[in-house]
């Protein structure tokens, strides 16, 4: 069943245009995500969800409900959604239950004792249950802060840059905890972030913005492989561009052999390509494998030490740059040439179309 239901909406700072008729929906129990570069509109759309922001145009639905349109506006305190900021927002003169019961409203005495009990197990923080603010990490205000937002059982959780007050580490171990917590208590939940391994790490799906509107819709796992223009290819983890010629319905010739496509390769406009048209195909970090055995060599430009692996910046004897991911104990020199081959899965290509002729003007 649905129960996020964004359709078309437009979104406005006086007269400045921020969201450009924006459709996103989520199925109960999943969690999504809206990534994208700063100034991209995320916090926009996730503010006029929560009820702080009017729609100029469009409608947003809740549980089948319509909380924002035209004609509508339901104030954030009716739309039962729970929020998990940056900066926790947790209240300092009271301790972590009292914290958590904040949320709960009217209750008896033992119903809010056995709820607050429940949360503090499903976030780790039984032993810290007296604590002060001041007295945990930041990762651990943020659990508190998580299970606060989820004591009163919201229709749907929305999270605004959860852990960007956290350092790396903690980031990915919490970006995974609450995954499970969302999972185990069947929360419908938003995640707004500019970080895509934030993005890759909690969300079902993701809707990669930018300019108010939405580049692509997807499972990380396709966001990452099957991008469908180069601002998304470009945005969501690395790679390189090298051209190509098309040579069949599925078959594409790059300098390093012929690629072939599980699927027809897709010209954009042109829809499947002709013979011979001059194409980019997207190669990524992970397409392209070191084996000492390989007739194919590049020499290494540059290598960035990663500890697992290095990333190594490869060119090839005609120019093209590549960037190979290989594991570490693989430690080449620069200036050194290394043994490549092709180990691609998906073929993505943007159709490169050929620039109009320019004529010459008469003098
Ligand atoms: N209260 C406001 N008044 C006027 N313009 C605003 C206001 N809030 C945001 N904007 C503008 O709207 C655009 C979108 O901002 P928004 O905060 O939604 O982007 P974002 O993708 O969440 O960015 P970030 O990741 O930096 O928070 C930006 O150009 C921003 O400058």
């Amino acid at each position: 069943m649905t129960l996020l239901d964004v359709r078309q909406i437009t979104l406005a700072y006086g007269t400045q245009p921020v969201v450009d008729r924006l459709d996103f929906s989520l199925a109960e129990g999943e969690i999504g995500c809206l990534l994208g570069p700063s100034g991209c509109g995320k916090t926009t759309v996730l503010r006029a969800i929560a009820g702080f922001e009017r729609v100029r145009d469009g409608e947003i639905l809740i549980d089948g409900q319509c909380v924002s349109s035209v004609h509508t506006h339901l104030p954030p305190e009716r739309r039962r959604i729970g929020m998990v900021f940056q900066d926790y927002a947790l209240f300092p003169h009271l301790d972590v239950s009292e914290n958590i019961a904040f949320g709960l409203g009217k209750q008896n005495a033992d119903a809010q004792r056995k709820r607050v009990d429940a949360l503090l197990d499903l976030v780790g923080l039984g032993q810290q249950a007296r604590r002060y603010p001041h007295e945990l990490s930041g990762g651990q205000q943020q659990r508190v802060a998580l299970a606060r937002a989820l004591a009163p059982a919201p229709s749907l959780l929305l999270m605004d840059e959860p852990f960007s007050n956290l350092d790396v580490e903690l980031r990915e171990r919490l970006s995974l905890e609450v995954r499970r917590i969302l999972k185990e208590t069947g929360t419908t939940a938003i995640l707004v972030t500019h970080d895509q391994n934030e993005a890759f790490a909690v969300a079902d799906v993701i809707a990669l913005m930018h300019g108010g509107r939405i580049q692509q819709r997807a499972t990380p796992y396709d966001l990452y492989h099957r991008p469908i223009n180069r601002f998304v290819a470009d945005f969501v983890g690395q790679g390189v561009l090298v051209p190509g010629r098309v040579i069949g319905d599925d078959r594409v010739e790059i300098a390093l052999g012929t690629l072939r496509s599980d699927t027809p390769l897709d010209c954009g406009p042109l829809g499947v390509c002709p013979i011979n048209a001059t194409v980019d195909v997207l190669l990524r970090p992970d397409d392209i494998v070191h084996d000492d055995a390989s007739s194919d060599t590049a020499t290494v430009l540059m290598k960035a030490f990663r500890g697992a692996d290095i990333l190594y910046t490869l060119k090839l004897d005609n120019g093209v740059k590549l960037l190979s991911l290989v594991p570490s104990h693989h430690n080449h020199a620069i200036g050194e040439r290394i043994g490549i081959r092709l180990d691609v899965d998906h073929v993505v290509t943007f159709y490169e179309p050929v620039p109009p002729p320019t004529h010459a003007t008469q003098p």
